[in-house]
Parts: structure tokens; C-alpha cells; sequence
């Protein structure tokens, strides 16, 4: 909703907008010091942009000679008078881009920021959010430009954008509007904006909340405050950021200053001299040896690069001279982002060319399985103009990708052999991620596998790490055993109680449980593991006879007994349940349960078939085999009633068929499967009791 008066509205903040700015009001982030961080970097990425487009022509004329950033601090009359401005002389926004940059949240978080922030509420006493409950939100979220409110009672935006002719403010006290307004250039004074309007890029002012009561903020415009925040998390910017210091050189200079002195003097008048200084050392991170930088100014770099409020994981540094001379730095992140999974998510790093900035996400250097991978790639060779279409067959970029992945994977693995915890996090976080990259990465497959860890049905002594890589199952494999076994399935309470396990855990052989979706797809694609096959336990037949121990194995001579004693039964069966599945026959993998639902080897699984669906596939649905076990009674009962009756008395064949579609429903519940007419089956359950 809105009110318009010309060129000047009032406008509503989204609702979760304003449940982000009310959490931002009132709940004291531990850290208030990072709005200005937020600020910098925003602004050190509209010179960026603006460099990039003058470099590329699509802004010809536009003047970068002095790109920089600005602090104007202003301590006012009073201690609730203080404004501090930061401004830039970078790309600016257009009108649109304000209303859905600044007044909206980022739209692809704003679904995901909406559930949690429900759930975080729900959660809380009364509704209300703790401080951690606050900062995991906003850390996980990234709130930028928000950020402000922590420590302004007002916020006002200036601001024009490269090119066009027309200056927009934006002006809000975190309530539930914001007031906007577009003038053209020449009217700039009607917008009654009380500090400088810029003629280039953007100002920001924050009417700063009173230093002392409750909140006890640091004073933000105080020049060591301001100092100490530049130099701890933007020292790195590549801009310099400048700010007006009390100027004391000239008294030091005496009488030698001359006519500049006597000039000067006339400005006394107007208060104490200043001159402008630069606040950080616009050093690049990435030029400087890793021993010379500290764990503090490469977790703020991580933060500038990525968006994030986390810490990193890993830190890693490439350097390459010769025919491809680059340098890279990259974060591994130790929280994933919301986004991880869903199709926006942007991947890649930055990529730079001798310093100069050229693109956000540069996709052509991370394949899709390292897609949380984060930091700068400065390669020296490169046009300036270069597209990301040429990155994607650009020789030198196949090359650093080639080296980034190895890198990145023996930083993992090391993870895993020296840093336990972190290593769990990460695989809590990132596996289901990497795993990706058994399917999409055949050359680095085995250095995958080395550090991925799944669950199994060994049951872990105390302390011992409850997953297991493919390595280790195979030192451990029962005698006979000569293939990887494993089930796949939506949760490990599923699997863990399917009816397949059952002959398995008999003879005391672990088998693999594999429940995330990707799971699903990497054991079709690595079809083996040191030569190895790898083997579902719900599909084809298993043959058990050599593998482990069997507490009560059956003589052949059994077997073939079981076979012929059934085997009028389950041709009859097959042509009674032939719209459900494709075969019925006798299972060598039960125990206790009296059926199971098989599939043949090269069938896709019920889950895999959803997955594709969900994705938009059309997949026909695969039949599978219904297997039943001899021994259990009610099997056995149903052999005896089949044999005691003829095809002539179809009432009684017909409740045999029923018989056998309840026990085909069991099966697929007892897997954890979905029953494909829920409704038939438990009318004909209830028929039963
Ligand atoms: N000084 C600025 N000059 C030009 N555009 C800006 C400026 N500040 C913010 N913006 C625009 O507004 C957008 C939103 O900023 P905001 O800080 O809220 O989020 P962000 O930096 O994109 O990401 P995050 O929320 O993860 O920090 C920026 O992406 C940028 O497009």
C-alpha cells in the first residue's frame, strides 16, 4: 500500500521487512560495529560496478578519477544530534532500484527468512527472540543495509545513479514506512535533505541512536571509533575511505607554511583545521603472504566477499606464476547458506583482473558440487572485457578450476584426518553437497570418496565416529563378502527397520544407509569402489550363501524343497497381483517379515522415481517384485489355503488375493514406502479385523 504526492510517496514495508527491522530495533545484536562494515562494503561494491562500467563502455563519460568513500562525521549540538554519513561516488540506484533493493528484502530470502523467523518465534518466550535467537538470524541472513537500524533512530538515502538524471531519497525510522522521493537532477534542494546531495553515487545518514542508557553503543562519530571499525573490517577495501582528522600540521609547520598560513587563518574562524585521510591500507588481501595477515582480517575479507556474518571454515590461498600467473583466496564457509539447495542459489567467486574487479559469481571457476566455496580469483591474463561465456571455454580459467578443486578437496580431507569437530560440521552442513560431486566429477571421485562418510548398520562404540567411508567398510567387509552393500531411503528410521536388512543382520553384514536424495543417484553413477561393486540390497537378488555367518542356513536341498512347494502358489500369484507388481517369488533376504518389495537391478528406486518427478520429469512408474518369505506363518498359511482350494471356488481365491495384496502393502509400508492407493489398502485392512 501507498500514498502518492507526485514524485513522493510513503510506502509500506513488506511484513517480513518489518519483522526483520522491529528484531533489528530491538534486540541488541552483540555486534553493532558491522553496519558500518555493511555500508563500506556496499559502497565498495558500487565502485566496482561503476570502474566496470566505464572500463566495459556501457557508461562512457562517466568520471572515475577519484573513486573513494567518505565518513562525514558530524557530532551536531548534542549527543541525540549526531549524524554520521557515509557516502561514495560508485553506480547509485535508480528509483525502482531503491523501492526493491532497499525497501524490500533480497527476494529469494524472503520465504525462507519468513519460515524461520516464525519458527525462531515460536520457539522464543512470548514471542520474543533472544539475542542469540537474533544474531543466528541475522547472521544466517546477512542483513546488510538493515543493519543500520541498530544504531540509527533514522536513516536517510541519497542517491543518484551513473547515467541518469534524476536523484532519489530514501528515508526511513524503521517503523512499518519509508518515504521516497525522485526529483530531477537541477531540483535537487526540494528534496530538503540537510547534509550534501551527491552529484555521483550515494549518501548515507544515519541520525545515530544516543550513546548512553540501555544500549550503550559505541559514539560513531567519535574519530578512534570510526578508525578502530575501518581498520578492523574494511582495511582491505580496495577504495581508499576517506575521513575529515583534526589537522595539526600546520601548527607544526610554523612560520614555513608562508602564504598558505595566512590563507588558512581565514578558516580558522569556522572551527579547527582538518585534512582528509585515508583510514585503511587498500592493501589486497590476496597479494599478501598468508603468514602476514591474521585470522581477523581474512574472516572479514570471507565477510565482504561472501555476504555472510559467519566464520570461515578454511582459509586457501593459490599462487601461480609462469604461463598462468593468478592468485586465488578462498573461504570454506563453516554455516551453510538458506539458499544452498534452492536453484538461485549463485555460485562461484569473484574474479578479478590485476586488482580490477570484474564479476560477482564467476561460475566457470567452481563446478556445482563446491558451490559453497567462496573468495577471489585475481588472474593476470585475462581481457578486462572478458564475458562469462568465454570464461566458460577460456583455457587458463579450466586451469585455476582444475587447481581450486584439488585444493579444496585435500583441504577437506585434511579437515577430516587433523580437525574432527570441524570436519563433522562440515559434513553436516556441506556433505550432501560434495556427494554431488560423485556423480559430476569422475577424475576427482576417489579423492571424494575418501572423505565421504556414510551411515551404516555397524553400530559405533562409544566415542568411535558413527559414519564410515567406503574405505573402511571394505577393511571390515565379512568373510566372502565381495560387494559394497547399501539401501537407499527418504530417513534412517525407514531404512533402518526394512524388511531388507533382515538376512544381513543375521549374518552380522553391514550394509550402508544411504538417505539423502543425491545418495540416490552418485551409487548408479560410481558403480564401484576399488574394484568393489557397489550394491543395493533392495534390488535384484541377493546371493548370501558364502557371506558371513548364517544362524540357520538352509541346505539346497531345503531350498529347492521351498521352491517347489511354492511354486504353484506364486505363479498364481503373479497373474492375481499383476497390476501391482511385475513378479512374485521367494526371498532370501527375509527374516521376520513375512514380504518384501524388490526392484530388478537396473531399476530406479520408488524414491528416485519421486525425486524426478518433483523435478519436473515425466517417469513411468517402474513395477517391482514382491518377495515372501517361506517361513513365516502367514506366508506358509496362505501356501496351505492356495493348496487346499481350486481355481473353481473363486470366492475363496479371491480372499487369497486379498491376502497377498495386504501383504504387498505391508512390504511397501514397512520400507517406508508410499502406498500407491492408501485408501483401498486400508479399507481392505478394516474388512479384515
Ligand atoms: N551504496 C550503494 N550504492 C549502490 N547500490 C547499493 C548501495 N548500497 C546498497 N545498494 C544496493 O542495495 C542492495 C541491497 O543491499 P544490502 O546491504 O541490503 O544487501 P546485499 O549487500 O545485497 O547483501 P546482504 O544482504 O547479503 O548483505 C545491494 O545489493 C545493492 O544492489
Amino acid at each position: 500500500m501507498s500514498t502518492t504526492t507526485g514524485g513522493q510517496e510513503k510506502r509500506e514495508f513488506q511484513a517480513e521487512t518489518r519483522q526483520l527491522l522491529d528484531l533489528m530495533i530491538h534486540s541488541v545484536y552483540s555486534n553493532p560495529d558491522t553496519f558500518l562494515r555493511e555500508l563500506i562494503s556496499n559502497a565498495s561494491d558500487a565502485l566496482d560496478k561503476l570502474r566496470l562500467a566505464a572500463l566495459t563502455e556501457e557508461l562512457p563519460g562517466v568520471d572515475t578519477s577519484d573513486l573513494h568513500i567518505e565518513l562525514i562525521a558530524d557530532g551536531g549540538e548534542s549527543d541525540s544530534a549526531r549524524r554520521l554519513t557515509v557516502t561514495d561516488n560508485g553506480i547509485g540506484m535508480s528509483r525502482e532500484e531503491v523501492i526493491d533493493l532497499i525497501g524490500t528484502l533480497a527476494k529469494s530470502g524472503t520465504a525462507a527468512m519468513r519460515e524461520q523467523l516464525a519458527a525462531a518465534r515460536a520457539a522464543a518466550k512470548d514471542g520474543e527472540l533472544s539475542e542469540q535467537a537474533s544474531a543466528d538470524l541475522i547472521g544466517q541472513f546477512g542483513i546488510g543495509f538493515y543493519s543500520t537500524f541498530m544504531v540509527a533512530d533514522t536513516v536517510t538515502l541519497v542517491t543518484r545513479k551513473a547515467g541518469e538524471d534524476e536523484i532519489t531519497l530514501w528515508r526511513s525510522s524503521g517503523e512499518d514506512t519509508y518515504d521516497i522521493a525522485t526529483v530531477p537532477v537541477a531540483e535537487a534542494a526540494s528534496l530538503g535533505f540537510d547534509g550534501e546531495v551527491p552529484m555521483q553515487g550515494t549518501a548515507i545518514a544515519l541520525d545515530l541512536k544516543p550513546t548512553g542508557g540501555d544500549t550503550d553503543l559505541p559514539d560513531y562519530v567519535a574519530e578512534h571509533t570510526l578508525r578502530r571499525v575501518v581498520r578492523t573490517y574494511s582495511d582491505f577495501i580496495a577504495w581508499p575511505i576517506r575521513m575529515a582528522v583534526p589537522d595539526n600540521s600546520a601548527d607544526e609547520a610554523g612560520e614555513d607554511s608562508g602564504d598558505d598560513e595566512s590563507a588558512d587563518s581565514d578558516v580558522i574562524d569556522e572551527g579547527p583545521k582538518t585534512k582528509e585521510e585515508t583510514l585503511n591500507s587498500q592493501k589486497a588481501l590476496w597479494t599478501r603472504p598468508k603468514s602476514e595477515v591474521t585470522d581477523e582480517e581474512y574472516t572479514e575479507f570471507y565477510r565482504h566477499v561472501s555476504h555472510a556474518w559467519d566464520e570461515p571454515a578454511e582459509t586457501l590461498t593459490i599462487s601461480a606464476e609462469g604461463t598462468f600467473e593468478y592468485q586465488a583466496l578462498l573461504f570454506i564457509p563453516s554455516q551453510p547458506p538458506f539458499d544452498l539447495f534452492s536453484p538461485d542459489h549463485r555460485r562461484g567467486v569473484q574474479l578479478y583482473v590485476r586488482r580490477v574487479f570484474i564479476m560477482d559469481d564467476a561460475e566457470a571457476l567452481i563446478p556445482q558440487y563446491l558451490r559453497f566455496v567462496k573468495g577471489v580469483v585475481d588472474a593476470a591474463d585475462l581481457s578486462l572485457n572478458v564475458s562469462r561465456e568465454i570464461l566458460q571455454q577460456d583455457r587458463q580459467i579450466t586451469a585455476i578450476r582444475k587447481r581450486i578443486v584439488r585444493k579444496v578437496l585435500q583441504a577437506v580431507n585434511a579437515m577430516r584426518e587433523n580437525e574432527r569437530e570441524k570436519f563433522d560440521e562440515f559434513w553436516q552442513h556441506f556433505g550432501a553437497v560434495v556427494k554431488e560431486g560423485l556423480i559430476a566429477d569422475d577424475a576427482n571421485r576417489e579423492q571424494i570418496f575418501k572423505f565421504t562418510e556414510l551411515e551404516s548398520t555397524r553400530e559405533a562404540g562409544e566415542g568411535e565416529n558413527p559414519r564410515t567411508t567406503l574405505a573402511e567398510y571394505v577393511e571390515r567387509m565379512a568373510e566372502g563378502q565381495t560387494e559394497i552393500y547399501y539401501i537407499t531411503g527418504a530417513s534412517r528410521a525407514a531404512v533402518e527397520n526394512s524388511p531388507h536388512l533382515e538376512a544381513f543382520r543375521a549374518r552380522g553384514v553391514e550394509v550402508l544407509l544411504l538417505t539423502d536424495p543425491v545418495d540416490e543417484v552418485w551409487v548408479d553413477a560410481a558403480t564401484d569402489f576399488e574394484g568393489k561393486p557397489l550394491r543395493s540390497i533392495a534390488k535384484g537378488d541377493v546371493d548370501l550363501d558364502k557371506v558371513g555367518t548364517a544362524p540357520d542356513a538352509k541346505s539346497e536341498e531345503e531350498e529347492k524343497k521351498a521352491d517347489e512347494d511354492f511354486s504353484d502358489l506364486l505363479e498364481w500369484l503373479g497373474g492375481a497381483l499383476e497390476d501391482e507388481v511385475k513378479q512374485v517369488r521367494l526371498s532370501h533376504r527375509l527374516v521376520d517379515s513375512p514380504a518384501c518389495m524388490v526392484g530388478d537391478t537396473f531399476d530406479m528406486t520408488p524414491q528416485l522415481e519421486r525425486m524426478y518427478r518433483a523435478n519436473g520429469m515425466e517417469v513411468p512408474t517402474s513395477k517391482r517384485i514382491l518377495e515372501l518369505n517361506p517361513k513365516h506363518s502367514a506366508v506358509e498359511k496362505l501356501r496351505s489355503e492356495f493348496a487346499a482350494t481350486s481355481n473353481e471356488d473363486q470366492a475363496a481365491r479371491a480372499e487369497l488375493a486379498e491376502t497377498a495384496k495386504l501383504l504387498a502393502g505391508v512390504a511397501v509400508l514397512a520400507e517406508g514406502g508410499e502406498l500407491s492407493d492408501p485408501a483401498a489398502f486400508a479399507k481392505l485392512l478394516a474388512s479384515r479385523l
